[in-house]
């Protein structure tokens, strides 16, 4: 199978090597024609994933055409609020019923819409969701890792997780797109949160506790936003919300880190929780959900509550049943 690739950020390498050790034949995208040059000189991509030989099978490119015009199916791995940017200018090169796997993790920050909802208002293609728990760089190395496919039509869910699927990395399928998507875009606010924690050295009680207590609000609004909550328990959800709560080589966890050590976050990597917390309070507040760990987040990124502040309120809410 002939897979393209969009994105040759750290994810889209990571994926594009685990399609390629999946014996797939892979075009990588990227927007930057030097990048490309350097990918196919030198054999690996050392602005995003350095370390990893691409390999034969994975042909660098900075044309649209050739990425997309023998592709059987896309997977799409740029930032969630570039989706509205990015989509479009695949539309011209694919063909109707080619599958478009939407690989970014967030919520759009102005019309609280999840990638695939991005993705219907500019395409009829079949739209199906990859996430769960999994690191670029322990894909990249071929580190044994499971994630999810997700598609409301879980055949062909399952059709790509097996093109996917190797002996390091093994995909799951789901008849859930919206909970996979939900668990994955959600999962980031929560990772900060720890990591904020962390920073500022509240201790591991206070850690299990905002994981726990962040899963139940995680549950509540991703199954507000459509989602199964059994999707929730999975991958998608738990699994990325143990991950990237837990080390700091989450992105968005170190991105909490240095918040709540009060450094500079200047620099720092893509943290998709950062654009989306904020739409994810709004959207709590539109389903009268409770949510107030995200609403912590987002006053903290907002630069209008301390984590001193925060904690405090957490602490001092008025006591009620463990409603999970
Ligand atoms: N890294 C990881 O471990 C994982 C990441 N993800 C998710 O995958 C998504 C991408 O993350 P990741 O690859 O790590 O991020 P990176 O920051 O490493 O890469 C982002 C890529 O998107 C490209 N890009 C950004 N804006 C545009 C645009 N407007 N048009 C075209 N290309 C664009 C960038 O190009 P340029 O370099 O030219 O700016 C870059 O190649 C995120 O939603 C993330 O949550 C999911 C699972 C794991
Ligand atoms: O989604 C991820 C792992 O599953 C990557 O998390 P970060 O974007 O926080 O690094």
């Amino acid at each position: 199978m002939t897979l393209a690739v969009i994105g040759a950020g750290a994810w889209g390498t990571a994926l594009a090597l685990a399609a390629a050790r999946a014996e797939q034949s892979v075009r990588l995208w990227a927007r930057d024609g030097t990048q490309v040059q350097a990918m196919r000189e030198t054999g690996e991509n050392a602005k995003a994933l350095p370390g990893v030989p691409l390999g034969s099978a994975i042909l660098p490119t900075a044309d649209l055409s050739e990425a997309l015009s023998d592709a059987e199916a896309v997977l799409v791995v740029v930032p969630a609020q570039t989706l509205r940017q990015v989509l479009p200018q695949l539309a011209p090169h694919l063909a109707p019923l080619i599958p478009l796997v939407l690989c970014a993790k967030g919520i759009e920050r102005d019309t609280g819409l999840l990638p695939s909802d991005i993705a219907r208002e500019t395409t009829a293609n079949p739209l199906l969701s990859l996430s769960g728990p999994s690191f670029a760089a322990d894909v990249g190395r071929g580190l044994p890792t499971a994630v999810v496919v997700g598609a409301q039509d879980e055949a062909l869910a399952g059709e790509i997780a097996r093109f996917m699927s190797s002996g390091s990395f093994r995909c799951y399928s789901n008849g859930d797109l919206r909970g996979v998507e939900a668990g994955g875009a959600l999962k980031n606010v929560f990772a900060l949160a720890a990591g904020a924690a962390a920073g500022a050295g509240l201790g591991a009680s206070a850690q299990a506790a905002l994981v726990t207590r962040g899963f139940v609000e995680l549950r509540r609004l991703a199954t507000r936003l459509g989602a199964n909550p059994e999707t929730i328990m999975g991958l998608s959800g738990l699994g990325d919300l143990l991950l990237t709560c837990s080390s700091a080589q989450s992105r968005n966890f170190a991105y909490g880190l240095a918040l709540g050590r009060g450094e500079s976050r200047e620099g720092l990597k893509l943290a998709e929780g950062v654009p989306t917390a904020g739409i994810a309070a709004h959207l709590a507040v539109q389903h009268g959900i409770e949510a107030p760990i995200i609403n912590a987040v987002t006053e903290i990124l907002a630069g209008r509550l301390t984590i001193g502040d925060a904690v405090e309120a957490l602490m001092t809410r008025p006591l009620k049943s463990e409603d999970i």
